[in-house]
């Protein structure tokens, strides 16, 4: 879009017939868009030939031009200045420094050799992004991680952020978008545990896999949990996070070989089927059953499950069943294909997070083969337990951005929007919204990355046994910390918090998604009972003196 007009040219312009305006030095011709423009045309044709930068950005946010640049825009004012060119919301990725020397064969311990802090990335907006992006220092981050976070928030603000809402709306994530997340190497790096460099035709661009770690695959969640939306972070990672690593982790290598590579590179798709109609948190008594047959080949199946992340879509389920007596030593845990006969899926209609498609499903005398258990019969209680510290911590991560995308909608907005002559910014009661918004995410975050880096350093064993706690109780720190900044976020937003899309709509859609964070992987109530007990009963084994 290299044309270049002077002010003149564009005078020319201002009449219903052809009608150009110029926002931030950059000149849109708006004739045929006027009539569609969900603001009204009049309101277009009163700035036809102008500068209507600052009209402009009162009523729209950064994604708007982003979504039209490339249909409205077509050239530039002679007068723009260079420097003046809209800064990139994300600064580009430090240069790779030389790498740092591995201590040992962990990627982990590379981590913790970088001196210097980072350089600044992103918008610098204090608390809207961890403080490692606005170069504090960390003994977590180094310069594969810079590098990962720019990477995929390039992606993020010109692929999918301006599309958001349309999906959201369409309940639906164009299925190009999970396919891209397995050719950028990403689903192999999401399974908490190393890179499946094995597995995947292209591995992760910008880290080496063996420098791989938690911190890594905790940046792709929260950088995809920039677009504000539970939907749409659900639709790509949500089924996948928590139906493959029992797969990878527990499942036979044959079955593993078979079919790993076409769920990490995009092909096919995998969710957990846990939760039934009548068993959600009480996991230990689920009822779906499966019975062996007499030869011992096969398992036939019979059951319900409800609230399945990604059921419509899937083609693998990972499926907690019944195989033995009552209570948890009689769960184990089957690899379901879609393509066996008596598997039908619906969707359900729910408050939140509409693009991820939540699904009830039937199993009808399903015919497993016996190859396709994971882990041990009759054990499968503890996988399921091992496999919820991941589940949690990528509920945490999520509505920790979550929190801090309200945050951030609110600081922008409170800095252009006027109330009684003055910004909301400068209004008191504002700006303590903003601080009891940021103090909550800032101390559940520190909290996060102590947990995460626990995690790396411990076994999942010892991780089950000795975090699990914790990571319940920050389960239920983020979700309210998230319902917090949401409301507050939604009051600072007013009528454009309420009504959806626009401005406020990140904020609105939010506000819906909170009950799908708050209830599933252990509700609230669940998660801070549990975090008490597990706590002080490992305690207890481990020489607690009360
Ligand atoms: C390239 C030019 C423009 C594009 C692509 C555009 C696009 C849009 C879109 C998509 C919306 C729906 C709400 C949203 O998603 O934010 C909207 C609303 C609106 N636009 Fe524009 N717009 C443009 C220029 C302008 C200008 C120059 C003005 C004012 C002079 C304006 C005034 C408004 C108003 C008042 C609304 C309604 C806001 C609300 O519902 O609160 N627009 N515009």
């Amino acid at each position: 879009m290299s044309k270049i007009f002077t002010q003149a040219d564009v005078s020319s312009h201002s009449k219903p017939d052809s009608l150009w305006i110029v926002i931030d030095g950059d000149v849109y011709d708006v004739t045929k868009f006027a009539d569609d423009h969900p603001g009204g045309k009049k309101i277009l044709q009163r700035v036809g030939g102008k500068d209507a930068s600052k009209q402009f950005w009162k009523y729209h946010n950064e994604g708007i031009l982003k979504k039209y640049q490339g249909k409205l825009q077509i050239g530039s004012l002679d007068s723009k200045p260079k420097a003046a060119a809209p800064a990139p919301a994300a600064a580009p990725a430090p240069a790779p420094k030389a790498a740092p020397k591995p201590k040992a064969s962990t990627a982990s311990s590379s981590s913790h050799e970088q001196s210097e802090a980072l350089e600044p990335f992103g918008q610098l907006i204090p608390f809207a992004d961890p403080s490692w992006y606005q170069s504090y220092h960390s003994p977590y981050y180094n310069e594969t991680h810079a590098a990962l976070r720019a990477e995929i928030r390039e992606w993020v603000e010109t692929a999918i952020d301006p599309y958001v809402t349309e999906w959201d709306e369409k309940k639906e994530v164009p299925a190009e978008i999970y396919k891209e997340m397995g050719k950028r190497g990403y689903l192999a790096g999401l399974l908490g545990t190393k890179y499946q460099s094995n597995y995947v035709e292209n591995p992760i661009k910008s880290v080496p896999a063996e420098k791989w770690d938690l911190f890594h695959e905790m940046l792709v969640t929260d950088e995809l949990s920039r677009t504000g939306s539970g939907g749409f972070v659900w639709n790509v990672i949500g089924g996948f996070g928590i139906g493959c690593p029992p797969l990878v982790k527990f499942g036979k290598k044959p079955l593993v070989d078979r079919i790993l590579p076409g769920i990490l590179n995009g092909d096919k798709r995998i969710c957990l089927a846990i939760t039934e109609p009548d068993a959600g948190s009480d996991v230990a008594n689920l009822t779906c059953e499966a019975k062996l047959t007499e030869d011992g080949k096969h398992y036939i199946v019979n059951g319900e499950k409800k609230w399945i992340t990604n059921g419509i879509w899937s083609d693998y389920f990972t499926t907690a069943v019944r195989t033995g007596g009552p209570g948890m030593n009689g769960v184990s845990l089957l690899l379901i294909e879609r393509d066996f006969p008596g598997v039908s899926t619906r969707r359900m209609d729910c408050q939140g997070v509409w693009s991820s498609g939540t699904t009830y499903i039937t199993f009808e005398d399903v015919k497993v083969p016996v190859e396709n258990l994971i882990g041990k019969e009759n054990q499968g209680f503890r996988v399921i337990m091992t496999n919820f510290n991941h589940e949690r911590i990528g509920i945490i991560i999520q509505c920790l951005r979550f929190s801090r995308v309200c945050y951030e909608e609110s600081v922008k907005y409170a800095n252009k929007r006027r109330t009684f002559g003055k910004k909301l910014i400068e209004h008191p009661v504002i700006r303590l919204k903003l601080a009891h918004m940021a103090r909550q995410i800032e101390a559940s975050y520190n909290w996060l990355e102590n947990l995460i880096y626990q995690c790396e350093k411990m076994g999942d064993t010892e991780a089950m046994l000795r975090l699990g706690g914790a990571i319940a109780s920050l389960k239920a720190q983020a979700t309210v910390t998230f319902e917090f900044c949401a409301r507050e976020a939604s009051q600072i937003f007013g009528g454009l918090s309420y009504s959806r899309g626009g401005q406020g709509g990140k904020v609105e859609r939010l506000y819906r998604d909170v009950r799908a964070y708050a209830i599933p992987g252990g509700s609230e109530e669940i998660m801070l009972d549990l975090s008490i007990r597990q706590s002080l009963r490992v305690s207890k084994m481990t020489g607690m003196k009360l």
